[in-house]
């Protein structure tokens, strides 16, 4: 992007013309284009700490922090060249980095009509302006088309094509060159995954769309009656006339479209309501605590992870069914009041209701059992694919099934228990109603009322009975999403907690108070870059601490060797340093700055370590992936070339040679086998690759020979600013 700002060329004053916003209201564009959005801002602003960049490399970077200081996030998509246009079409509310006539300038886009064609976008001076897609696209596309200008231009000057032929093979020509040139079309605005749900349910307008279904379910509820009492008048008392058909027929009819409108109005609002749930889990699963995530195991987690579906499923279903189930009781009830049985058919529907409620409480007993069942039986057939070699190496053949067959029996059972259970409440529920049904008609029949009030009682009944049906479907769903959701508890949690690195503030509206990165100019010699002050760490498994007053103060440019005996807590440092754990008590400062005031990006940004062997590993992917997993992606040039040098220095050059596809060659369990010592350094080239301030290297060097040593050694040396060591004495 160096080279961008150096050599883009800016664009004629064209239709984005008094459209886009100098980069230096860039953050002023966010906020407006959040308002507009109706996305909830803090009532106060003006906490961004530190200015807009110099370099034009890290404007998204210092967009992000503003976002995040907002209590919002700018979410990227990057796409091919090709792509540009689609990606703009989905990405609103967003802001795009777009050549406008002063070169690079941030457009706020606020929507795109349904067509696709037309963008929406919010102008410097507040107004809203209509403005074709395509030249949105080209504008964001010309980011990166000042590499092919001169190739282009080259083709075209020895072709006699005139206009609009050569603006069309202009841009087939640019098209073809960058087909495989990524870049960020977008950065959509959104609420983190994390932020409050009121503030998400309010972004998805979740109230109003409620109210919808609701009132769509009475609609046709009364629709369903007023074509029943039609058809049931007219049958008793023997005037069914053309005239009632017809009107029974219409009320038929307009229940039709209210159906499918209820159906649409349910559905997106589920899909929205699943959308948010899942973000919230994913983001939630990803920040969860190093050490909890430790102690749950990958195979629990897989386990939670399949019962989240589940709950998604279950509390959405039942949530929906319940509510219309709540509609269709309230008539039932009071069609049973104006029947002839009164409050004693209310009583015995009331009755019946309550019955099945404490029928309904005890089924969730049971269904605790068997999601436990299921959790623990994926958890520990997880743990026994992992260690599959060392049992076949090491277990007796005879005993290999021995705790598969007892899990499934266990499993078994409660599964059998549950579904005895649900059976029993689902009969109950449809065939106890029987009884309601007899109270509600009986008086009626018994005092020779007129066929019209029997009729009623009747109506009432079978209104009942699908009611209490859906009820209980509704409740056992919701029961089950009840104890699912306290599987899924921690991510949810997790995810609260992960808005900032340490949250620990947050203003009224919940937005957590931080601070956006500040300039990434290290500090002078003289002051502290790192300071660490009477840290106290336990692990909370652990009955001991095992860092007790531990401080230490490194300016920028320092290298710091490490050294302890074994289980002196350097590791646990490590980790505090590299932002994975949180200190008991005690504080570490970046910059002057505690740990909690850093954007949950700014203080990884700054220091990343490569933690010990069996805590790293190298992720089923191309080397390329595995060394550059700490930049963004899609890689560019530069990230390319570097990765590609720092395995020369660091050794690996004959590595790469034996790969048939390089540095692009697969690895990782499936791939490509690596030895000890190779991995270690692809884990101090990934570290190194995230161009931080400070590297953390702990016990990095252990399977090298001292030739490779001292070549990692001297390449560390060159390129990690500050340098943190840890090895054994
Ligand atoms: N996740 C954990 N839960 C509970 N205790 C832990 C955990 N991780 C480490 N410990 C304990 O904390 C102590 C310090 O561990 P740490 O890994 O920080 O030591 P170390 O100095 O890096 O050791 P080594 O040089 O052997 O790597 C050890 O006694 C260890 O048993």
């Amino acid at each position: 992007m160096t080279t961008l700002a150096n050599e883009l060329k800016p664009r004629a004053a064209g239709p984005l013309s008094g459209l886009a916003w100098q980069p230096r209201r860039a953050a002023e564009a966010l906020e407006a284009l959040a308002l507009r959005a109706g996305l909830p801002l803090p009532r106060t602003s003006g906490r961004v700490v530190g200015g807009l960049p110099e370099d034009p490399n890290r404007l998204g970077e210092w967009l992000d922090a503003v976002a995040q200081s907002q209590g919002l996030e700018l979410d990227l998509l990057y796409t091919r060249h090709g792509e540009v246009e689609k990606a703009i079409q989905r990405a609103a509310p967003a802001l795009l980095d777009v050549v406008g006539d002063g070169g690079v300038q941030v457009v706020a886009l606020l929507r795109v009509s349904p067509s696709g064609r037309t963008a929406r976008v919010l102008a410097p001076d507040e107004t809203v302006r209509d403005v074709p897609v395509s030249e949105l696209t080209a504008a964001v596309q010309a980011l990166v088309e000042f590499q092919q200008v001169d190739t282009v231009d080259r083709v075209l000057a020895g072709t006699a094509l005139r206009e609009p032929q050569r603006t069309l093979a202009r841009r087939a020509l640019m098209g073809a060159q960058l087909a495989n040139t990524h870049l960020v079309a977008a950065r959509t605005l959104r609420l983190p995954p994390g932020a409050r749900l009121i503030h998400h349910l309010k972004a998805l307008s979740a109230a109003p769309r409620l109210m919808l279904v609701l009132l769509l379910a009475v609609l046709i509820q009364v629709c369903v009656l007023a074509a029943w009492w039609l058809i049931g008048r007219g049958a008793f008392e023997g005037q069914l006339d053309q005239g009632w058909l017809w009107a029974w027929a219409l009320m038929g009819l307009t229940a039709v479209p209210l159906q499918a409108a209820l159906a649409w109005t349910q559905g997106t609002l589920a899909l929205d309501l699943s959308a948010l749930l899942r973000r919230r889990l994913l983001a939630g699963a990803l920040s969860l605590p190093v050490d909890e995530a430790r102690r749950g195991g990958i195979g629990e987690y897989v386990g939670r992870t399949f019962e989240s579906a589940g709950m998604e499923q279950m509390v959405l279903a039942g949530s929906f069914t319940s509510m219309l189930a709540v509609v269709d009781l309230t008539l039932a009830a009071s069609v049973t009041l104006s029947g002839p049985a009164g409050w004693l058919g209310l009583g015995a529907l009331a009755a019946c209701c309550a019955v099945l409620g404490v029928l309904v409480a005890r089924q969730a007993m049971l269904f605790r059992g068997w999601t436990e069942a299921r959790v623990v039986m994926t958890h520990a057939l997880i743990e026994r694919m992992l260690g599959h070699r060392t049992r076949l190496a090491q277990e007796q053949p005879s005993r290999w099934h021995e705790e598969e067959d007892q899990e499934l029996a266990r499993y078994s059972d409660a599964a059998e228990r549950w579904d005895a259970g649900t059976a029993r409440i689902m009969t109950l529920a449809r065939r106890g109603i029987l009884p309601v049904a007899i109270i509600a008609t009986l008086p009626g029949v018994l005092a020779g009322s007129s066929t019209a009030t029997i009729a009623v009682g009747v109506g009432a009944a079978l209104l009942g009975a699908r009611a209490v049906t859906s009820m209980t479907v509704g409740a056992l769903a919701l029961i089950g999403s009840r104890v699912l959701f306290d599987g899924v508890r921690p991510m949810l949690e997790a995810a609260r907690l992960a808005r900032a690195v340490g949250a620990t503030k947050e203003d009224d509206d919940g937005v957590p108070q931080v601070a956006p990165l500040t300039s990434s100019e290290a500090p002078s010699r003289n002051q502290a870059l790192l300071e660490v002050r009477d840290v106290y760490f336990k692990h909370p498994a652990s009955p001991r601490a095992v860092l007790e007053g531990a401080s230490l103060s490194i300016r920028p440019g320092e290298r710091v060797l490490l050294e302890g005996p074994s289980g002196s807590g350097k590791s646990t440092l490590a980790s505090i340093l590299t932002g994975l754990r949180r200190q008991g008590s005690g504080v570490v400062l970046l910059r002057g700055l505690d740990m909690s005031t850093w954007t949950s990006d700014g203080w990884g940004a700054q220091i990343a370590g490569a933690p010990q062997f069996h805590e790293n590993h190298v992720v089923s992917g191309t080397l390329a992936m595995n060394l550059l997993l700490g930049r963004a992606w899609p890689h560019t040039q530069d990230d390319m070339k570097l990765a590609r040098e720092l395995c020369e220095e660091l050794g690996l050059g004959d590595l790469l040679q034996r790969m048939p596809a390089g540095i692009l060659q697969m690895v990782g369990e499936r791939g490509w086998q690596l030895s000890h010592g190779e991995q270690s350094r692809i884990f101090v080239a990934r570290a190194l690759l995230q161009r931080v301030q400070v590297v953390v290297l702990d016990e990095a060097f252990g399977a090298l020979d001292p030739v490779t040593m001292r070549k990692v050694m001297n390449c560390v040396n060159a390129r990690a600013p500050t340098l943190i060591v840890i090895a054994h004495p």
